[in-house]
């Protein structure tokens, strides 16, 4: 049963346990509530006797305080049970979900948009949060006490008993039938909420662009009809469950005035007597005040199916596996008949083969959407290819733990991110075990210092979100700072000095030639002057090697590198008239 409730509820398995207590906590809870209602049985019954016995008055006195106490008592025990346990829970969830988005390959974030990851983490466990606090338990340790008094009820008295209770599965069809259409009516209200968050990030990223293009009041059209959407569909979710809650609700009340029709022939008759028709006047005004309460957050209950299969996506997400323990020999990388697609249908690389030697630059070149980034990422199995493999030092990569293969490079993106802190902090990312010394050293070898000691705060600046407060150039040498501090044996380097201007490329590309010695060194580049001075040029077009070789050798060849090397070169006495 635990296990079912873990994958039903994507909870662990402390979490499942605290469920169980958690209902039967309220279970308890309901029915210390209804201790109360014995107590003035017995109360009636003697006065109808005549009064209360003096012998008795100690009985009535302790009773009451025995009923506050364990109100009191089992009141504390769901508040524990339920609160505090989802509470932990919920940080566990967030924690899982983390870790697993660790370890998912980079295929499913293509799929999937930052928003609706953002809200899986943040919103759906906050509404998770509240359903396994509030609404799970009270619904079954509601459903529970309520079966359970209602058995006591049938042997006291059958005839009131079902008086009383055939408006209890009147009233769980009624909930049972909405169950499905309440789904479905969250579902499409879950979708139009993600294309509205979606929208909102999306014109806050791209507020920049949209300005330059006077596209604003287009994109804001667009963006208010996706309000609207979400504005309605709210709307008709709270008709779609009104409509049931209230018809369920009424049909509960109903229960109240037929034990009174029933109870009062039945008491006319003589076939009952006035103090069991009291008792049951009493038990069913509070028979059905859980379920109801219940019923009211049935909305939440069916919605959390929508918010935990969003989640168990991510859960139960194949991830990339692999050994810890490495038995490379160097740091070569061959790709061997490699073929890969990002979807499928498509083919972006086809029977890619070539061998980035340890020691050695090879560079990728060729026509733009030819595959140069895709082959830099396949290398550190940021994807897991489709066909051949890929080997570094022998090992096929894709038997190697991700993490342990990353260890091996030092990456610097064409697209540098940057977090929310100091300079300092933020090259320490290349290796977070790092002395302040070495930090200092890294970023010096980078160019940094050209621009941090200008800084108000020198290195210990606040560079804003993504290093919003700093130039491109200066982006990127940060990224390079990182990729020296981090030391690794195989450095990608993705148009790393795409952004700097000739003085700092010249100067970091002294520093570059510095750090890749006696490493493998994979190198994308669109200038050609970049990599002229490599030891092997790889031509990628159309997804396959057109060309390969020494610079030289493929000069000779005349062919799409010599094309592309005389095209650069005309390019560069281009002017504007
Ligand atoms: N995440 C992705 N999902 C789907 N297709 C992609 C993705 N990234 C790249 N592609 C496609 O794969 C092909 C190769 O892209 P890639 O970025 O590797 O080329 P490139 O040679 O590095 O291009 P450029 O020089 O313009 O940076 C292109 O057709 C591109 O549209």
């Amino acid at each position: 049963m635990i296990n079912k409730l873990q994958k039903r509820y994507a909870l662990s398995e402390q979490g499942a346990k605290d469920l169980v207590k958690g209902c039967l906590a309220c279970v308890l809870q309901n029915l210390s509530f209804m201790l109360p209602v014995g107590l003035l049985y017995f109360l009636v019954a003697d006065l109808m006797k005549g009064g209360i016995p003096s012998e008795k008055y100690t009985f009535y006195i302790v009773g009451c305080v025995v009923c506050l106490g364990l109100i009191f008592l089992t009141t504390y025990i769901q508040y524990n049970a339920t609160y505090f346990a989802t509470y932990r829970e919920s940080g566990v969830r967030r924690i899982t979900l983390a870790e697993r988005l660790r370890k998912i390959p980079l295929s499913f974030f293509g799929k999937k948009d930052l928003a609706d990851i953002t809200s899986t983490i943040m919103a759906d466990c906050t509404f998770l949060e509240q359903s396994f606090s509030h609404f799970i338990p009270e619904l079954v340790g509601s459903i529970i006490s309520t079966v359970l008094v209602s058995i006591g009820l049938l042997v006291t008295d059958w005839r009131m008993a079902l008086s009383a209770l055939w408006v209890l599965p009147i009233a769980f069809a009624i909930v049972g039938f909405s169950a499905k259409i309440q789904e479905r009516l969250n579902q499409k209200a879950m979708d139009v909420k993600m294309a509205c968050a979606d929208g909102i990030q999306e014109c806050i990223e791209t507020v920049r662009d949209l300005k330059a293009n006077n596209a604003e009041w287009e994109y804001l059209k667009g963006l208010e009809k996706k309000i609207r959407a979400v504005e309605h569909r709210s709307i008709l979710n709270e008709f779609g469950l009104a409509a049931f809650v209230v018809t369920a609700s009424l049909i509960l009340k109903l229960g109240i005035a037929t034990v009174a029709l029933a109870g009062s022939v039945l008491l006319i008759r003589g076939s009952v007597d006035v103090l069991t028709f009291f008792m049951f006047l009493l038990v069913v005004s509070r028979l059905y005040d859980p379920l109801q309460g219940a019923l009211q957050n049935l909305a939440a209950v069916i919605s959390t199916r929508t918010n935990i299969a969003r989640m168990n996506e991510i859960l139960y997400h194949p991830i990339q596996q692999g050994d810890a323990e490495l038995s490379n020999k160097g740091y070569n990388i061959t790709f061997d008949h490699v073929g890969f697609a990002y979807n499928t249908g498509e083919t972006v690389l086809k029977d890619v083969s070539f061998t980035a030697k340890q020691g050695e630059v090879t560079a990728l070149v060729g026509p733009s959407g030819g595959g140069k980034t895709t082959v830099s990422r396949l290398a550190a199995r940021f994807w897991d290819v489709n066909q051949g493999k890929i080997t570094v030092g022998g090992m096929d990569i894709s038997k190697i733990d991700p993490e342990t293969l990353l260890s091996l490079f030092s990456i610097v993106f064409q697209d540098v991110t940057l977090f929310n802190n100091t300079i300092m902090e933020n090259i320490r990312i290349g290796n977070k075990d790092a002395s302040d010394e070495q930090v200092l050293a890294a970023a010096k070898l980078a160019n940094v210092d050209e621009f941090a000691e200008k800084l108000p705060d020198g290195w210990n600046t606040t560079i804003g979100e993504n290093g919003c407060e700093l130039s491109g150039g200066e982006r990127q040498r940060i990224s390079i700072a990182r990729a020296f501090l981090k030391n690794a044996p195989i450095i990608l380097l993705d148009e790393a000095t795409a952004s700097l201007d000739v003085e700092n490329e010249t100067l970091i590309q002294t520093a570059l030639s510095r750090l890749i010695a006696d490493k493998t060194v994979l190198v994308i580049a669109h200038r050609m002057r970049t990599v002229a001075g490599a030891d092997k040029i790889v031509v990628l077009s159309g997804g396959s090697v057109a060309e390969e070789g020494s610079p030289e050798k493929l000069m000779k060849h005349n062919g799409l590198y010599a094309r592309m090397v005389k095209l650069q070169t005309k390019s560069q006495n281009w002017k504007l008239v």
